[in-house]
């Protein structure tokens, strides 16, 4: 708390400033503010203006509008997180209206968060909170640090906070990167290394939300230095493919304007004359759409027209061209799609991809070799789909989970009367109900390796002999087997034939496990897609609960991704999924908070403690009931959670109240 002379003396200091004006640069700066303060918002600097918080549908509304930036810059605002929160910072990401859409903070801090306003929701608008890091740089359009006492109102003045402002790329204001800490050095200079580290942060978010929002435009690249500007891209402009300019980051805006050349800001009606990339620099178009294919660095210089200054320039091209090739390429061959549909832009698995499309129609048998859950069923499926046997009969095998007894007779089949217990007619083995087809043998390291030489035989012969027939069956097989196990161990251990596992490894193609994957996000999106169309409802994951699943390690692979994703749509409340909707041991290295609510964004990061609520997790939620001797109301309210949701979830979790158990 500050004492009562220390707010005197800040009021003192605010009303002697307005009356004698005389500061320059940022002094200037909060000197404008706080006259806004009293002038135009009518605050009152004896009267610390407490933090006020949208109401939770409002802050909703307000992270729905900014999801496309929050999604594009989180991996910023993590890093940022990263590096500050040693020092004793929080971060903070508001809106351009500045409401705190995204928080994060040391967890342990949560109260003292709340009661400062550095959390989600709070409402950090100049007219609200007076002058601050904030609100004065959405007024002023310029980073800016508001240390102790530079804040208007008497509450803020222990903190210090730099903010800078990232626009979209037609100068608008979007968002307000925010970095605070509670304690610091008096001097205001202790802040500029923050300055520096937040405007960086804040550029790069900005780049990043260009360079999605333009990736089905060229985007020239420009810098000064020919070494940095791969690295730095500090000038974007994003052309058409004449040349004609459609956009430019802060930097690329004020590179055309200082040319001469600017761009119309936000809101601006009259016409502006639509410049091209040749206005700008002395080239020939052809000279700028060709950089990267005819530069050997991949970098051409050149002059500016009116300044005659030297740029270098990179070019990146549209992502439409990679994906008309992609097209293109599924055009020619649509077979290949059900292959294609197996990852996005993994290496090893576009490496893998790359393997199973050459082989798919090859006479040779495949082994798919990866951890369990990693997919070996899925690719064997679309192997086979992928190839000119789609037509015929995929059979599948496990051979672990097959009683040994009756491996024998599902895979040779037997003839009528050929043991006791056997079918009248007989019955057709799995191996030639391939015929054909493909046969998948599932978890081929636990095949006894009595069967192993009788497949084996299968392998070599192309023909299979019923139990207790006279006349082997001619068979036309493709077969892949796949393991999770060390099949070459097995082998010195005498516990597998070596010459099947010539036989079955033709080939093999390798599945990384999900962890290693860089296309995680698309096999969230594609399993959750799969698994709505199954329950036939539309339900958005929201983006805590995709932070969630993208950072957890994934232990059980593809399956267990497959079965948390199901878990969270039966338990959701039908309209989204949020970060606690998802299984415990998928959030518990990234706790939620007892408040996470439908209105958070990341409670994952936000979080102070362990989740109280989770489904499943009758205890927490038992002991929240008791605590509000059985008042649902306070027990949504503790939780953040709405009361239909708790009520839910006790019947799911068989918690009765005692009112009610008599009555049963
Ligand atoms: N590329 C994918 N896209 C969507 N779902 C997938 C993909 N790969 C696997 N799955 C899903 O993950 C689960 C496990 O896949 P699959 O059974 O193919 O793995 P596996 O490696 O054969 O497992 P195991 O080693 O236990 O036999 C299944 O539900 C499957 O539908």
């Amino acid at each position: 708390m500050i004492s009562t002379s220390n707010q005197r003396q800040h009021v003192e200091t605010i009303l002697h400033s307005l009356t004698n004006p005389s500061a320059e640069g940022e002094a200037a700066i909060i000197e404008r503010s706080w006259r806004r303060c009293i002038d135009r918002y009518g605050l009152d600097p004896a009267r610390p203006t407490p933090p006020r918080y949208v109401p939770g549908a409002t802050l909703r509304e307000h992270q729905d509008q900014a999801d496309a930036l929050i999604q594009v810059g989180r991996a910023g605002v993590e890093q940022l997180y990263r590096q500050v929160v040693p020092l004793g910072y929080v971060v903070l990401l508001t809106d351009a209206r500045g409401i705190a859409v995204q928080f994060l903070g040391a967890k342990h801090d949560q109260r003292e968060h709340q009661r400062t306003g550095l959390y989600l929701g709070a409402d950090w608008s100049e007219s609200r909170a007076g002058t601050c890091a904030v609100g004065t740089c959405i007024h002023e359009r310029t980073a800016f640090t508001c240390h102790h006492s530079d804040h208007f109102s008497a509450h803020h003045i222990r903190l210090t906070c730099t903010a800078a402002p990232v626009f979209d790329p037609h100068g608008q204001l979007l968002a307000v990167l925010d970095i605070s800490a509670y304690h610091s050095p008096e001097s205001k200079h202790s802040q500029t290394f923050a300055l520096q580290l937040v405007k960086y942060t804040a550029k790069m978010i900005e780049n990043a939300y260009f360079l999605q929002r333009y990736n089905d435009h060229h985007v020239v690249c420009l810098d000064r230095s020919r070494e940095f500007v791969q690295i730095n891209r500090r000038y974007l402009i994003a052309i058409e493919e004449d040349g004609t300019v459609v956009a430019a980051n802060t930097a690329g805006r004020k590179l055309l304007r200082h040319h001469d050349l600017p761009l119309p800001g936000p809101g601006e009606t009259r016409l502006f004359k639509a410049w091209n990339i040749q206005d700008l620099l002395d080239a020939e178009i052809e000279d700028v759409l060709t950089i990267q294919r005819y530069c050997d660095d991949r970098v051409r210089a050149f002059r500016t027209h009116r300044h005659r200054e030297i740029h270098f320039a990179t070019l990146i091209e549209p992502q439409r061209r990679t994906m008309h090739a992609a097209s293109e390429s599924r055009a020619r061959d649509t077979s290949l799609a059900p292959l294609e549909a197996l990852a996005d832009d993994d290496p090893a698995m576009r490496d893998t991809l790359t393997r199973a499309a050459r082989l798919r129609n090859e006479p040779i048998n495949i082994l798919v070799i990866g951890e369990t859950g990693t997919g070996k069923e899925r690719m064997a499926r679309a192997l086979h789909e992928s190839s000119r046997r789609r037509d015929k009969p995929f059979v599948a095998i496990n051979c672990a989970a097959m009683p040994e007894s009756l491996i024998e007779s599902e895979l040779f089949g037997y003839e009528p009367g050929s043991f006791t217990g056997a079918r009248s007619k007989g019955m057709k083995g799995l191996i030639a109900q391939a015929d054909g087809g493909t046969l998948f043998l599932d978890e081929i390291g636990d095949m006894p390796l009595q069967l192993q030489t009788r497949l084996l035989r299968v392998l070599a012969e192309q023909e299979v002999l019923p139990i207790g027939a006279s006349r082997p069956l001619k068979v036309d097989l493709r077969v892949v087997a796949a393991t999770h196990r060390d099949l070459r161990g097995l082998i010195s251990e005498g516990r597998f034939r070596e010459d099947l596992f010539y036989r079955l490894n033709g080939a093999s193609l390798r599945l990384p496990p999900l962890r290693e994957r860089a296309d995680k996000g698309y096999l969230i999106r594609r399993i959750f897609e799969e698994l709505q169309q199954e329950r036939d409802e539309r339900t958005r994951l929201r983006g805590d609960a995709m932070s969630a699943l993208l950072a957890y390690p994934w232990p059980g692979n593809i399956r267990e991704l497959h079965n948390a994703l199901r878990y969270a749509l039966a338990t959701c409340d039908g309209n989204e999924v949020i970060v606690n909707d998802l299984p415990e041991e998928c959030i518990s290295g990234h706790l939620a908070h007892p408040g996470a609510h439908r209105g958070e964004i990341d409670p994952a990061l936000n979080a102070p403690n362990r989740v109280v609520d989770l489904p499943g997790n009758r205890d927490p939620l038992h002991q929240a009931l008791r605590r509000h001797h059985w008042n649902i109301s306070a027990v949504a309210r503790e939780l953040g959670l709405s009361r239909p949701t708790i009520y839910r979830r006790m019947k799911r979790l068989g918690i009765v109240p005692p009112q009610q158990r008599d009555t049963l």
